[in-house]
């Protein structure tokens, strides 16, 4: 039987929409030990907070048009689970999620005290008094000074980085074994972000919280994932581990993100490359390689058979031609797209990255 936590196999999820069918997610393939950050990482619109949701249930019911495949909690199958079943016993003491904004997942007009006590309430069966204790003392946990006094105010009076901890608080109230966090730090400075990364890495520590991070900032993932999925048009492309999948992309598209991403050690007038192109329509996508449009190394097979997603030593790769070390060339940097100064660059001159 598997050690995993959670174990998401062959998770496909296609919507009804007036277009056509948007096939979001397809075959998603993760997996989530104790104590393990995976990261889920791609471009706006690959599928990566439709793939987070669905684990718990979160996804709009009324217009799916195939869900297929399965997600299993400690070896319990949950895709599909009734609501009652996973509000009751999966939701918050089992697997809890942290979203982007804070706001729309905390009630405005509820004192934090209220938010924080309810769940523990009802999912750990402890009175009033004790949850409020257990309340101030997540509080003090994630951070916020004074967390006695500052039960008995609202959403409103807290800084957008405290109104995150107050989310991360919630959501780890009620001891939940998984954590999945949404772009959980976009909307903050960087020195709450990184507080906030940094109390994760305690938890899993701690705790050995196992933690789904998704994001599209590479360099997060890279430094405090120990696992990685990366996400195209609704699959994923390549997985494997954190720092070396960056450091040896197999996947052109995996190795064309980390060719655009900004390094603060760049020196000035580096030129940073982007990804040509758009990634296709999720209800027209194409027979092949969903990235073989963008693809600098495309071959006459990637636009007609489509890639699985196969095991090549501890690396999963979807991909007929993998990448090999500087295989791009400067006939595909998009420099005109990316606001820094940009030296004159000779055609097919190497470009200086790092
Ligand atoms: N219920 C739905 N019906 C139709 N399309 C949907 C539905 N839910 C999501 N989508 C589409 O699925 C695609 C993937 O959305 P998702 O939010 O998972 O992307 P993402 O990778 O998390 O991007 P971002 O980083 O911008 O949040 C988007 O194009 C979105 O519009």
């Amino acid at each position: 039987m598997s050690t995993n936590l959670l174990d998401i196999e062959d998770l496909t999820l296609h919507f009804d929409t007036p277009h056509g069918v948007a096939e979001v997610v397809n075959g998603v393939n993760l997996s989530l030990a104790p104590g393990q950050v995976h990261g889920l990482v791609g471009e706006s619109g690959s599928g990566k907070s439709v793939t987070a949701r669905t684990v718990l249930g979160l996804h709009p019911e009324r217009n799916i048009h195939r869900r297929t495949g399965s997600i299993r909690y400690r070896g319990k199958e949950i895709l599909g689970a009734p609501e009652d079943t996973l509000r009751s016993e999966i939701r918050g003491n089992e697997i809890s999620m942290v979203f982007q904004d804070p706001m729309t997942a905390l009630s405005p007009v509820m004192k934090v005290g209220q938010q924080l006590a309810l769940p523990m309430m009802q999912h750990l069966g402890i009175s009033k008094s004790d949850a409020r204790k257990r309340a101030v003392e997540l509080l003090d946990q994630v951070g916020i000074p004074r967390p006695k006094e500052r039960l008995d105010e609202y959403p409103l009076h807290f800084s957008g980085g405290q109104r995150q901890r107050i989310m991360i608080a919630i959501a780890l109230s009620c001891d939940p074994q998984v954590l999945i966090a949404d772009e959980p730090t976009t909307a903050l400075d960087v020195t709450v972000q990184a507080q906030i990364l940094d109390l994760f890495d305690q938890l899993r520590v701690d705790r050995e919280l196992a933690i789904l991070l998704v994001s599209h900032d590479l360099s997060l993932i890279a430094e405090r994932c120990d696992r990685v999925s990366v996400m195209y048009a609704g699959r994923i492309v390549e997985s494997g581990d954190a720092r070396e999948i960056f450091v040896s992309p197999s996947h052109h598209y995996t190795a064309m993100l980390e060719e655009a991403r900004p390094l603060l050690d760049n020196p000035p007038h580096t030129v940073l490359r982007t990804i040509l192109g758009r990634p296709p329509q999720l209800y027209a996508l194409p027979k092949g390689c969903s990235f073989a449009s963008r693809c600098p190394a495309k071959q006459d097979d990637c636009e007609h058979v489509r890639p699985e997603l196969i095991l090549r030593g501890d690396r999963r790769l979807a991909c007929h031609h993998p990448y090999t070390a500087g295989q791009h060339t400067v006939s595909e940097l998009d420099a005109g797209a990316i606001d820094i100064p940009v030296p004159e660059l000779a055609q097919h001159e190497e470009v200086p990255h790092e």
